[in-house]
């Protein structure tokens, strides 16, 4: 994990401060603000035209660039003949810079949010609050995503459902979206429980980032996935008595919360006790965490999102990479994804006996 490759690149989760900086260097290069919005609402729009036909739609609008996002999609839907209703929270004319700019273009109504905006919809976009939330949700937007969230229609979020963390995955009254569309890269908040349940599908979108921006910022954390530890992965000897090493420590919720007193989220709490404890640290559960001393940390994303307790599958496929020289993080990133992915492909039944005959299966597969 040390040397920062392409391919890792594809992987890297960025904060919200991160992403600011992102935007920040993006203008720098040449790609405006305005257009990284029109990218953005336009990606959303044809996220939404891929997967249905035009139906009545509501896009309820937020105070900020989220909200801006907003108003290019219902434009752009509007634009292709669907029937758009606009609603935003807040005053329209203290919308600033590129949300001014693209509100302005919007020719329809734009109603005041309530859950009354809400009657008929077949779909509604959520753009109230992106990485800029820095509250719980209360008022009418409380109401009026509760009140969507109770409903039939499908709630499309873009970058992230109103009222969950980026940076976490708290939900500070977040109601759950089937699909939500983030740009550039995902964030830790749509892996970490319970963000990662409330994002439904999350297709990230390129809005015109230039990847060199991620030369700039450094990132230190990682959605899991093979091109992350694949070079380090040694020929396989299936083992099924591995010797423990000690360099990875497993820990389901009630051991950590034994072993640690940290508190906070569960990328914030891993990263600490790895520091702390100078070895990687894996904190298994619906979000399972991996986290090496030096502040990098991956997030597994395949795990399935109703685990929880110790696995001892994970943990014996952990041992016995490193048993054979695969280096502490990688072992245990790999440990952990091939765990969802044998889960994913054989079901939740296997035990450690059966490894034996899983896990080349599962490597072929990668390999090739
Ligand atoms: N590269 C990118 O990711 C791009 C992202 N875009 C979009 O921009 C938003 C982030 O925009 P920002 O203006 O920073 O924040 P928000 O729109 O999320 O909201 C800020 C606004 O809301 C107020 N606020 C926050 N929380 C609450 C609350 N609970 N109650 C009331 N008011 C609240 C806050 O004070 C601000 O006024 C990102 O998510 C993307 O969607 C770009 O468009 C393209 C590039
Ligand atoms: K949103």
């Amino acid at each position: 994990m040390h040397t920062f490759d392409r391919d890792r690149r594809q992987s890297v989760l960025l904060t919200v401060s991160q992403m600011a900086e992102a935007d920040r260097l993006s203008v720098v290069a040449g790609v405006s603000s305005f257009a990284l919005m029109s990218n953005a609402g336009e990606a959303v729009a044809r996220e939404i035209q891929r997967r249905w036909t035009p139906r009545p739609l509501v896009v309820l609008c937020g105070p900020g660039n989220n909200g801006g996002d907003g108003f290019v999609t219902a434009h752009r839907l509007a634009e292709a003949g669907w029937p758009v209703t606009l609603a935003m929270w807040g005053d329209p004319s203290a919308l600033k810079g590129e949300a001014k700019q693209h509100a302005q273009r919007w020719q329809g109504a734009v109603h005041t949010l309530s859950p009354a905006v809400l009657e008929g919809a077949e779909l509604i976009v959520d753009a109230v609050f992106g990485a800029g939330l820095a509250r719980a949700l209360q008022g009418p937007v409380l109401e009026t995503l509760t009140a969507a969230g109770r409903g039939n229609a499908p709630i499309i979020a873009i970058d992230i459902p109103s009222g969950v963390m980026g940076d976490t995955g708290e939900s500070l009254g977040a109601v759950a979206a089937v699909l939500t569309v983030p740009f550039f890269r995902k964030k830790p908040g749509h892996l970490l429980q319970p963000g990662r349940a409330l994002c439904g599908d999350v297709v990230v979108a390129d809005i015109g980032t230039p990847e060199t921006v991620l030369d700039t910022l450094v990132p230190q954390t990682y959605e899991n996935h093979p091109r992350l530890w694949l070079s380090d992965l040694p020929p396989i000897a299936t083992q099924d008595r591995a010797p423990r090493c000690a360099g990875v420590l497993p820990l389901d919720e009630d051991e950590f919360r034994q072993k640690f007193a940290f508190s906070g989220d569960s990328l914030t709490r891993t990263r600490a006790a790895a520091q702390s404890c100078s070895r990687v640290v894996v904190l298994e559960g619906g979000d399972t965490v991996i986290a090496a001393p030096d502040g990098q940390a991956i997030i597994n994303s395949n795990t399935p999102s109703n685990r929880a307790g110790a696995s001892v599958v994970s943990r014996s496929i952990i041992h016995g990479l490193q048993a054979q020289g695969m280096p502490a993080l990688s072992a245990a990133a790999a440990g952990m994804w091939l765990h969802g992915a044998a889960i994913a492909e054989f079901g939740p039944g296997f035990s450690a006996q059966d490894w034996p005959a899983v896990l080349p299966v599962l490597l072929r597969g990668l390999v090739n």
